[in-house]
């Protein structure tokens, strides 16, 4: 396996002066040249080397290319890698490696050169990469990608390495859903803590992609590294910050030419364990020191600086990692079974310890096959869409909500159905109702026609009129049945509306969930807003066809010779002018529901915002909540157990008392048998003489 010796390199970032601290008229102390930086404190100008220094303007992606494309190489190489961030609060670590928009930080970076890379390869090699993001806050772990609360250990395989036992590992197959995972990692990180920055400050992260990879169509053992990124906890105040103090205790354990060959306190923290690859270890390093320019944190930079230099002196044995899986599988199995054997006839303790060990650390080299990995990121992607839910990251939640919603919008749907199927009924009803008007307006004018002719026999009026009279109760009840159709659809509309009434206080009750309320807000508009086009149109149409009606019967009038009477004229006007009205109010109405729409439009808007800032809010005080209901209960348990250790005490009081009362009294009472048996001996005494006498 081949092996190269390589020091920890480390590299000096300046963030820039920020405009809060020139406001405070902070100044710039830091000078950068080449590869050396010198940092003014109060007159006296201290210099250092490093692998690299860099100045405020310079970008993330700049420095990705310059110093981490090489460490990538590296890791496809096959060689495990890790990248970290020091640096006191503020002095710029998260920006570095998380980046913004404009300037992507070092893990988009990495990300996107690392599928390029598996692109680029496609045809000839097969990659398999996983992520994992573990946060540490006073020792204790959080796994970011699933926050579950079972517990979590760093253990030691023997053939693997450290690792975290019951951290999630997911696959991530593309670079979008990589970055998903980190973002949404990042965020669970942020969404756990009542103080954002407090937290960060005080907590590490290392957000770790595992690439395996191995020739296609080839039986030649396949390559295995990760790439560690680490956001270390801000080191203002080492002292302060007892698992930085446990980085800083092994980077000086190793780094310090003094303290060489001694002992590396890595078992003193969470973190040290984690990074012990990192520093002195199986791995190719990069350490970023971040620092501010201003004078105001020149302390900080400079405890950052001399950790920084001791860092350098650091030497890491690096090596291929071989991904040889299925032969720690097959020697597992041996020496399990071999010491099956040893335990049939003799069963030692230490040997049923050490068969407990070696059944867990099959199980864990099991869990490192591809197939496996893949299963249990399935399983791991179940899970923690209710952690992630729990923790306030939305788009796990709208996702099972859509299947959860499923009932509901199939219920909207067969109103919507049925709604659908009443409203081409009323069309239908109310076409044939109109024809029938037109028809009766029609024999009206023929029965008058005929009747002014003078020509009409009782036969043929006698006809006429039973014919209208038959229209005209047809109209009748075919009228009530169309009103009957418009009530069924009013009692549809309203069903359906408060069906929509709780589908939405249901998505209330899912907190946090702005999205996806605001995707139900959108597609409920969309059917109302359809709903009213239709509606609309319709009362259109019904004005347009009365208007065409009555422009028929005045041209027939008019064809007929019919001169009007101005009375007549002028109802016909009344009439036209008032269907022209309705049209145009019509109009008016949707221009105003036009606009009405753009108002609640932007209403909608405003509120998401303000609604989804609220339920971070919420969810951040609601846990403050909880740490106060924590409080408040460890101070009555506090109370409680001094009032039982008052009482107690009392009692062991008592107690000593009594038995020393007791004592008392048993030597009375010895006293008082004593001068009994005395009076005894005189009464004797006394007897005998007055017999004798
Ligand atoms: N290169 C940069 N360009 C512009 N602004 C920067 C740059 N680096 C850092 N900043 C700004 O400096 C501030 C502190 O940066 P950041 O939050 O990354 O510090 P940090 O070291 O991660 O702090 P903490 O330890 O508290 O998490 C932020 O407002 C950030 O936007």
């Amino acid at each position: 396996m081949p092996s190269e010796t390589t020091q920890v390199k480390v590299v000096v970032k300046a963030r820039p002066l920020l405009e809060v601290e020139e406001t405070k008229g902070g100044k710039n102390v830091v000078k950068i040249s080449g590869d050396k930086i010198s940092v003014d404190t109060g007159g006296k100008e201290q210099t250092f080397v490093y692998d690299g220094s860099f100045a405020g303007d310079v970008k993330a992606n700049q420095l990705y290319k310059d110093r981490c494309e090489p460490l990538l190489q590296k890791a496809l190489e096959g060689y495990n890698v890790s990248i970290m961030a020091f640096g006191a609060t503020g002095s710029g670590k998260s920006h570095l490696m998380s980046g913004t928009e404009d300037d992507p930080g070092i893990v988009p970076c990495l990300n996107h050169s690392l599928y390029k890379h598996v692109e680029e390869k496609a045809g000839k090699k097969e990659f398999f990469i996983t992520v994992t993001f573990v946060e540490i806050l006073d020792e204790q772990m959080t796994d970011l990608l699933n926050p579950h609360s079972n517990e979590m250990r760093v253990r030691q395989h023997p053939q693997l390495g450290i690792y975290v036992d019951g951290l999630s590992e997911l696959v991530a197959n593309d670079g979008e859903t990589l970055a998903k995972l980190y973002e949404q990692g990042s965020r669970a990180r942020k969404m756990g803590a009542t103080d954002v920055r407090a937290h960060r400050a005080r907590s590490h992260s290392i957000f770790t992609i595992h690439v395996d990879q191995k020739e296609s169509n080839s039986s030649k053992v396949g390559l295995k590294s990760t790439i560690q990124m680490v956001d270390l906890a801000g080191s203002e105040g080492v002292d302060s910050n007892s698992s930085l103090q446990a980085v800083a205790r092994v980077i000086a354990a190793l780094g310090d030419s003094k303290k060489k060959g001694g002992h590396v306190p890595y078992r003193d923290s969470r973190i040290t364990r984690l990074l012990q690859e990192a520093f002195g270890g199986n791995a190719f390093s990069l350490m970023f020191a971040c620092i501010s320019p201003a004078d105001l944190f020149s302390q900080e930079t400079m405890v950052t600086l001399q950790y920084a230099t001791l860092a350098r002196n650091i030497k890491n044995e690096a090596r291929v990692n071989l991904d040889e899986t299925t032969h720690i599988i097959a020697d597992l199995r041996e020496e399990i079974a071999r010491l099956r054997d040893k335990l049939t006839t003799n069963s030692k303790k230490e040997d049923v310890m050490k068969m407990e060990d070696l059944i867990h650390d099959l199980q864990i080299a099991k869990r490192q096959t591809w197939e496996e990995k893949q299963r249990l990121s399935i399983q791991y992607e179940e899970e923690r869409k209710t952690n992630l839910a729990n923790k306030g990251i939305l788009e796990w939640v709208m996702d099972s909500m859509r299947k959860g919603d499923k009932e509901m919008q199939e219920k909207l749907l067969l109103l919507q159905k049925e709604k659908d199927q009443l409203m081409l009924q009323y069309k239908e009803k109310r076409k044939a109702v109109d024809g029938m008007k037109e028809d009766l307006q029609k024999k009206i004018a023929e029965y008058s026609k005929m009747a002014d002719s003078g020509k009409a026999t009782d036969a043929s009026t006698k006809a006429k009129v039973t014919a209208i009279h038959e229209l005209k109760e047809l109209l009748k009840s075919e009228s009530e049945r169309l009103k009957e159709i418009k009530q069924h659809l009013k009692e549809v509309t309203e069903k359906q509306r408060t069906e929509r009434e709780d589908a939405r206080s249901q998505n209330m009750m899912l907190r946090g969930n702005a999205e996806l309320r605001q995707a139900v807000e959108i597609e409920e508009r969309k059917k109302i807003e359809m709903e009213n086009a239709i509606m609309v149109e319709d009362e259109m149409e019904r004005v347009g066809r009365e208007v065409d009606f009555l422009r028929m019967e005045i041209q027939n009038k008019v064809e007929q010779g019919k001169q009007y009477s101005s009375e007549e004229g002028s109802k016909l006007e009344i009439e036209v002018a008032e269907l022209k009205a309705e049209r145009q109010v019509i109009a008016l109405q949707q221009q105003v529901l036009e606009q009405e729409k753009a108002r609640l439009q932007r209403t909608l808007d405003d509120a998401y915002k303000h609604h989804k800032e609220e339920t971070e809010i919420l969810q951040l005080q609601n846990f403050q909540t909880f740490r106060n209901y924590r409080e408040v209960f460890e101070q009555q348990k506090s109370a409680l157990e001094q009032r039982y250790r008052g009482l107690l005490e009392d009692a062991v009081q008592d107690a000593v008392f009594m038995s020393s009362r007791n004592a008392e009294m048993v030597e009375e009472n010895q006293s008082l048998r004593q001068e009994i048996a005395e009076l005894k001996d005189r009464l004797t005494v006394l007897e005998g003489q007055a017999a004798a006498n």
